[in-house]
């Protein structure tokens, strides 16, 4: 799914108005109807709603919802946050289209802010895109109120005060909503971790904007979905064997972290590769053969940590990192596997770090190869502590651009960048994927469909959905708190098995 700025998607809307032909009025209806469907779906024993609307169209969708959920016997009032002279026509009609026995207060000076203290549903239709400053007066005052109280907020389109396409730090003046339902497609701040409690549960609200718009507007932000992984993913045929799936290294382990290297190739193996191999120091030899009976296991001359390289050619994709440490030895190995690689690889962990240390390793990194770090390995990989999601996710983009490579920067919502200057944010996961073992498990499943012959970045974007996914169905037996790598791992079938639905 393409994502759009906020000058975009007004264009967007009047492209649509124009070209459908609709009337705004109708396209807001249409809008509105859309988002009172999905609460009566999901809400309906909540029969308490107030509605903060602004003077905007955000304002009109919320008017619009309010009758609407009025004539379904919800039981309704609305309060106007006059912010502006400037009022929406959309807006004005809306008004007087309101039923009269549905309560409405104006909000014009502080003394007008309500003390919420009764149990309702509070629906913010104050700002939506069109937020051009930080809320003042009066309109800063309701969302302190609407925050202060501990009542459920759903946030129409976008949570009120939220700067949609850069980073806000009015921290004070933004409503904190439990659901977001946003209009057509996510906004680009939705998917940053310090905007988690801005916009809680996020939800997107098709209303049929033009098509033809959407195609033919270019932009370089992208949202995974189940759709967009579908038609990445290639389902085995009848008569495939396993040499068509591929010959997979992963290269990790050192005393202590064998683990590491042991969930890496469980998921190298439950990812599809036709033949999965471990290279690890003597000391995982036998805990690999014992434990992972598939796979096949070549013992580093060293006891505890690597120390020699392979014979890399014969190997469809190579995973290189977890667990491997950091000792010289061990630099020496990962720089001379990564020189001689000629196919694209999947660097982690300390393979990152090494990296960071070794600024010359770069130009020995085949074109397209895939970096994973989390946000402290991407952080030592480009020099600099970044303050704010926007400015870290532009540097990885040009890290990407600049060395030819994928980087594949983890959280919630990872956001996978390619060299073409494209950003894919992942639309699966949860927050129990954030323990130990997690990234073995991602290099593992990436490193398999690389070797599978998926493109790079069709295994970047397709190995973080399935892992996320995974780990969603991880979750849901295991609960958060206790799912394990292991969990993710034994998930996966079921995740790709989704693909097929
Ligand atoms: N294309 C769609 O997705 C559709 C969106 N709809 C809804 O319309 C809003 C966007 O409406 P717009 O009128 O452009 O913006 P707002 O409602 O956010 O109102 C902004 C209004 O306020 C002024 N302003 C901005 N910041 C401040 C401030 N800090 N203090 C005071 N005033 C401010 C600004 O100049 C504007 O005049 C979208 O989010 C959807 O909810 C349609 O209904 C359906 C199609
Ligand atoms: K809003």
């Amino acid at each position: 799914m393409k994502l759009f700025t906020t000058q975009q998607i007004r264009d967007w809307d009047i492209y649509t108005i124009k070209n459908e032909p609709i009337d705004s009025i109708d396209l807001m209806e249409r809008a509105a109807n859309r988002l009172t469907d999905w609460y009566y779906e999901n809400c309906e024993r909540y029969t308490d709603i107030t509605f903060f609307c602004g003077v905007g169209n955000n304002g009109g969708d919320g008017l619009v919802m309010a009758r609407l959920l009025h004539l379904l016997h919800f039981n309704v009032k609305c309060y106007i946050v006059h912010f502006s002279d400037k009022i929406s026509e959309d807006f004005k009609q809306n008004l007087s289209r309101l039923p009269k026995n549905v309560p409405c207060y104006d909000i014009k000076e502080d003394s007008d802010v309500p003390v919420i203290n009764d149990e309702t549903v509070l629906v913010d239709c104050i700002f939506g895109s069109g937020l051009s400053r930080p809320p003042k007066g009066i309109t800063q005052k309701t969302i302190i109120e609407i925050n202060r109280s501990n009542n459920p907020v759903i946030a129409i389109d976008i949570a009120s005060g939220l700067y949609a396409d850069h980073y806000s730090t009015h921290f004070q003046t933004i409503i904190e909503a439990d659901i977001t339902l946003t209009l057509e497609v996510p906004k680009l701040a939705m998917l940053f971790p310090e905007n988690d409690k801005n916009v809680g549960e996020l939800n997107i609200i098709p209303i049929d904007l033009s098509k033809k718009f959407k195609e033919e507007t270019p932009s370089n932000y992208f949202f995974t979905t189940h759709k967009n992984a579908q038609e990445i993913y290639r389902p085995r045929k009848r008569f495939d064997h396993k040499g068509k799936f591929g010959n997979l290294l992963i290269v990790g382990g050192s005393k202590g972290m064998i683990g590491a290297v042991q969930l890496a190739t469980k998921a190298g193996l439950r990812a599809g590769a036709g033949k999965t191999t471990a290279l690890v120091p003597a000391c995982g030899y036998e805990i690999i053969q014992a434990t992972i009976p598939e796979a096949m296991c070549i013992s580093d001359p060293s006891r505890n940590h690597i120390v020699a390289s392979t014979l890399v050619s014969k190997y469809s994709a190579i995973g290189i990192g977890p667990g491997i440490g950091q000792h010289e030895q061990t630099q020496k190995a990962v720089r001379s596997i990564i020189e001689d690689a000629e196919k694209p690889i999947v660097l982690d962990a300390d393979a990152l770090n090494m990296l960071s240390e070794n600024d010359e390793w770069w130009s020995l990194i085949p074109e397209n190869s895939i970096l994973t770090p989390h946000l402290g390995e991407f952080e030592r990989l480009a020099g600099i502590q970044f303050i704010n999601s926007f400015d870290r996710l532009e540097a990885a983009s040009k890290m990407a651009k600049e060395h030819n490579v994928i980087i594949v920067l983890k959280g919630a919502n990872t956001a996978i960048c390619l060299p073409n200057g494209q950003i894919h944010f992942n639309s699966t996961g949860n927050a129990g994927l954030a323990k130990g073992g997690s990234g073995d498990a991602l290099l593992g499943i990436i490193s398999s469909l690389l070797a599978q012959k998926y493109k790079p970045y069709e295994a970047a974007i397709l190995g973080v959905y399935l892992h996320g996914k995974a780990g969603d169905y991880a979750s849901a037996d295991k609960g958060f708190e206790s799912m394990v790598a292991s969990d993710v791992i034994e998930s996966l079938g079921k995740a790709f098995f989704e693909l097929l639905k």
